[in-house]
């Protein structure tokens, strides 16, 4: 092993902040970036759990604008892997872990209202349950009525406490975990697929919301 961020091609790397700038600017069009919340990560070049790099969002940024300080690699501590003045995403750390214990290729993390809602209505709980929506199928589970439920962590100022939590708490079958009254994060094979799972997640968050407000 022992590779660096030199021996990854221009090309991807190139590839990867133009995917990030373009799904940051679609996300930001919803609304999915209050207060500059928010982050998001791609991973380039080889995956060995114990060695990989990944363009990140820099922390503190209004990610509803598009400019030339936007991103920046950094290895698999979340440390910045080239010379540069900007900071990775306070919440880094989360991003290496849900890249070390599942090898997928694109993390999106974002806070709305129908995500921090459920996550304090099934907070005490430890996880959401959802049964018999179709777009269960967005996480290719395709049996009749199928049941998930979708973890919730708490929140801590202290995000490597966070990140210490999440391999107990990764479920197989579901690509996210909730944060406690914070936000959810969503994780697929690329871009797309990690795109899919946080669209599948805020809209079972929405329909949950919704259908306990119609409890009687
Ligand atoms: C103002 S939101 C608080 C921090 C947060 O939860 C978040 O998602 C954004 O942090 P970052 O360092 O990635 O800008
Ligand atoms: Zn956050």
């Amino acid at each position: 092993m022992g590779f660096s961020l030199a021996d990854i091609t221009l090309e991807e790397k190139r590839r990867a902040l133009e995917e990030l700038a373009d799904v940051k600017e679609l996300f930001a069009s919803r609304n999915w970036f209050p207060g500059t919340s928010g982050n998001l990560s791609i991973r380039i070049g080889d995956f060995h759990p114990e060695q990989f790099y990944f363009a990140v969002t820099a922390s503190g940024k209004d990610k509803t604008k598009r400019t030339p300080e936007d991103f920046l690699f950094v290895d698999q501590f979340g440390k910045a892997a080239e010379a540069t003045s900007l900071k990775p995403s306070a919440e880094t750390l989360i991003h290496c872990e849900i890249y070390r214990l599942t090898g997928c290729g694109a993390v999106f993390h974002v806070h709305t209202v129908f995500n921090n809602l459920i996550s304090e209505y099934y907070g005490e709980q430890g996880s959401v349950p959802v049964q018999g929506i179709e777009l269960i199928k967005a996480f290719n589970i395709w049996e009749e009525n199928a049941a998930i439920d979708i973890p919730v962590l708490p929140n801590y100022a202290d995000i490597a406490a966070i990140a210490k939590l999440v391999p107990g708490m990764l479920n197989d079958q579901v690509p996210g975990i909730l944060l406690r009254n914070h936000g959810i994060y969503a994780w697929g094979r690329d871009v797309f697929e990690a795109k899919k799972h946080l669209e599948a997640f805020e809209f079972l968050f929405e329909a949950t919301y919704r259908s306990l407000l119609m409890r009687p």
